[in-house]
């Protein structure tokens, strides 16, 4: 009977021992191995451990978001000509860096003990070893190993790219044309361990750094910087529960020490087929081997190509 082999799925998945934290950093091919033998086994339990628990998890959907926004969102999906009132919702702080309030404040709550049955569910899960902060942390991409593949998450996710970050991130940042690919993954800052992030770029078109702090989750330091190549003037940033900063991803940016408090924010990122991005972008972060494209397109895309969803798969590559 399917609901005994997928109660076995959830059972057998709590029970595999994970690669190392070590055999992981080293990228030692028996990780790969572990995470692509175990996909399907892994994704079965997430699907099981939603339907068993459906009395008590959250379905996460638009309605975390702020409602200013969603409104916002929701009109220029019925009437593109209206995109200006998105536009307007996002503050420019340095040419690429735009700052807008993305989770209502109100639902963060249940969003973040979502996230904490996420954690309690013993499904083993990937944390986001290719980058310096890496200890806290999950994979919220299909494409990537070890994933958040929870269904009613995915849905989330996937809304989130679709609806809001690749039509705003075109509108604001003019990536049509290098925006068909998503990835993502948690972080959390601590000031023990994974305290701080070196000045670096991404390999992606663009970026959305979203914080989900609680109100009452306060921090000390852990200030963002970011870098405006033409002016050569530094912009320091301080997340505040819910914001998200959007920024392309060539704009260097660096993360301060924290020195009290924890901050833990999501971050998903666009960029194109074969790893595209608009020409000038290099990255440190990501596909060194990334091509950069002759022509930037975005000048002649119409208010009706910004809202809409590529027709294209997503390739199954992930940046790390
Ligand atoms: O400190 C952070 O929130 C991470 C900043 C970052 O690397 C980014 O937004 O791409
Ligand atoms: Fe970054």
């Amino acid at each position: 009977m399917k609901t005994i082999t997928n109660t076995n799925a959830l059972e057998q998945a709590r029970a595999i021992t994970q690669p190392t934290r070590e055999a992981s950093l080293k990228r030692e091919p028996s990780v790969s191995h572990f995470w692509n033998n175990n996909r399907k086994l892994l994704e079965e339990a997430w699907a099981t451990w939603e339907m068993e628990n459906k009395d008590n998890l959250l379905i996460p959907d638009e309605t975390l978001l702020d409602p200013k926004l969603r409104k916002a969102i929701n009109d220029a999906w019925e009437n593109p000509e209206k995109e200006n009132a998105v536009a307007d919702l996002w503050e420019e702080i340095i040419p690429g860096v735009y700052v807008a309030q993305f989770f209502d404040v109100e639902r963060l709550a249940e969003f973040r003990k979502y996230l904490e049955d996420v954690v309690n569910s013993e499904i083993p899960k990937r944390a986001p070893y290719g980058i310096q902060l890496n200890r806290y942390g999950m994979m919220l991409d299909e494409r990537s190993e070890g994933h958040l593949a929870a269904p009613s998450f995915q849905a989330f996710y996937n809304d989130m790219m679709n609806r809001y970050m690749r039509p705003i991130a075109r509108l604001l940042l003019g990536t049509y044309g290098y925006d068909n690919q998503t990835f993502g993954f948690s972080i959390q800052y601590n000031p023990d361990k994974d305290k701080d992030l070196h000045a670096h770029t991404d390999a992606s078109a663009a970026t959305l750094n979203i914080n989900i702090n609680l109100p009452e989750e306060v921090f000390t330091g852990s200030e963002v910087d970011f870098y405006d190549k033409a002016s050569g003037k530094t912009v320091q940033t301080i997340f505040e529960p819910g914001k998200a900063i959007l920024h392309r991803g060539n704009v260097p940016h660096a993360t301060h020490p924290i020195t009290s408090g924890q901050r833990s924010n999501l971050v998903v990122w666009l960029y194109g087929d074969r790893m595209q991005v608009p020409r000038g972008s290099t990255s440190s972060y990501g596909n060194i081997n990334s091509l950069t494209s002759e022509n930037v397109t975005s000048e002649n895309i119409s208010a009706g190509e910004r809202w809409s969803v590529p027709k294209g798969t997503k390739d199954t590559f992930a940046p790390f």
